[in-house]
């Protein structure tokens, strides 16, 4: 259940008369998700998603919403957040920051099929193209030095095997640079449940906060981690074709991105087995965490690095 600061009707009247979306109509809390509290609010106007964010900040909030608007009003499925009438995306609610987005017609799917693949590599590619005006700028807070860091924390929780498998990954992965492939906005977290679905088409992309900028084909292996992972953490290659077919039509992949997949591939791992290890080991006092499986991707890790024949 992820309704962790209640919002009672009145009090939602009383912040909504800062917008011109006419009268509550219904108040609805949403289930799934983790990180923060959801809920479907209907005005006389239509149909929104509040959201009040229990970790992020008012501060930090404008890139992620700017980006979100920009990327909406570019053809990127997404939701388009409304501002109220000071032309803020944000303000506070229920002691919380807190933003409505429209409400997209949509479910994710943790059996995605290859139209389904296809059809989000397709926006994906359209995301990185649309990122390339939009001015605003974030480092991203889970690149190589955040997970070298990350590593000596972790390294005496490990066993002697992923210890050594996490020393070796990192060393490989310090030693390639990825510097001259292209980059821009990319959202870093597309997985599955990030993605809401109408039959084969991608009705949006949700949960925009880890987006920043970085190597577009960092991002294209982390989906493709995700979108075409078996539960036993090897790759579907028909269901990860389908994706890069997809991506690809949009956005064609230079010869060097083409050259470095494999190590990008691997890079996409490591970024989430250290995150869910740090989760695992090192779950924050009094933030909302709920620890994801890490050797999911210890295992794809693995099965990239024994991995000769790449699909691409
Ligand atoms: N704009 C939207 N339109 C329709 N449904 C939405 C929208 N945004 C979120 N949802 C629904 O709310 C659920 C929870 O949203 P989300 O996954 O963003 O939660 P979170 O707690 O903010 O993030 P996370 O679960 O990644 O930590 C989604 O699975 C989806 O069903
Ligand atoms: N998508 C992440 C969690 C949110 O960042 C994971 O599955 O580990």
């Amino acid at each position: 259940m992820s309704v962790y600061t209640t919002v009672d009707p009145r009090q939602l009247e009383d912040w909504l008369a800062g917008y011109s979306l006419g009268n509550l109509v219904g108040l609805k809390g949403i289930a799934a998700g983790i990180t923060n509290t959801n809920y479907f609010v209907t005005t006389t106007q239509g149909r929104y998603v509040l959201t009040l964010f229990e970790a992020l900040t008012l501060e930090e909030l404008p890139y992620y919403l700017a980006l979100m608007s920009h990327l909406a009003r570019h053809g990127v499925a997404c939701p388009t957040p409304v501002a109220d009438n000071s032309d803020r995306f944000a303000s506070m609610l229920a002691g919380k920051p807190a933003c409505l987005v429209s409400c997209l017609d949509g479910a994710d799917t943790a059996t995605p099929s290859a139209a389904q693949c296809r059809a989000v590599g397709a926006m994906q590619a359209a995301l990185h193209k649309a990122g390339d005006t939009f001015t605003l700028r974030m480092k991203n807070p889970r690149g190589p030095r955040w997970w070298s860091q990350s590593a000596n924390r972790l390294y005496p929780l490990l066993s002697n095997v992923d210890r050594a498998l996490l020393k070796e990954e990192i060393q490989l992965q310090d030693s390639h640079r990825f510097d001259h492939l292209p980059s821009g906005v990319i959202h870093a977290d597309l997985f599955r449940d990030n993605v809401l679905l109408k039959g084969d088409a991608v009705a949006g992309f949700i949960d925009f906060y880890y987006a920043c900028n970085d190597i577009l084909l960092y991002d294209v292996a982390i989906a493709v981690n995700d979108w075409a992972r078996r539960e036993d953490g090897t790759m579907d290659d028909a269901l990860a074709r389908a994706f890069l077919e997809g991506y690809r039509k949009v956005r064609p992949l230079t010869g060097e991105e083409e050259a470095d997949w494999p190590v990008m591939l691997r890079a996409g791992a490591l970024r989430f087995w250290v995150s869910r290890l740090l989760d695992l080991h090192f779950p924050q006092a009094g933030e909302l965490t709920f620890t994801k499986e890490p050797n999911t991707f210890r295992d794809l890790l693995l099965a990239h690095r024994e991995r000769r024949d790449f699909w691409l």
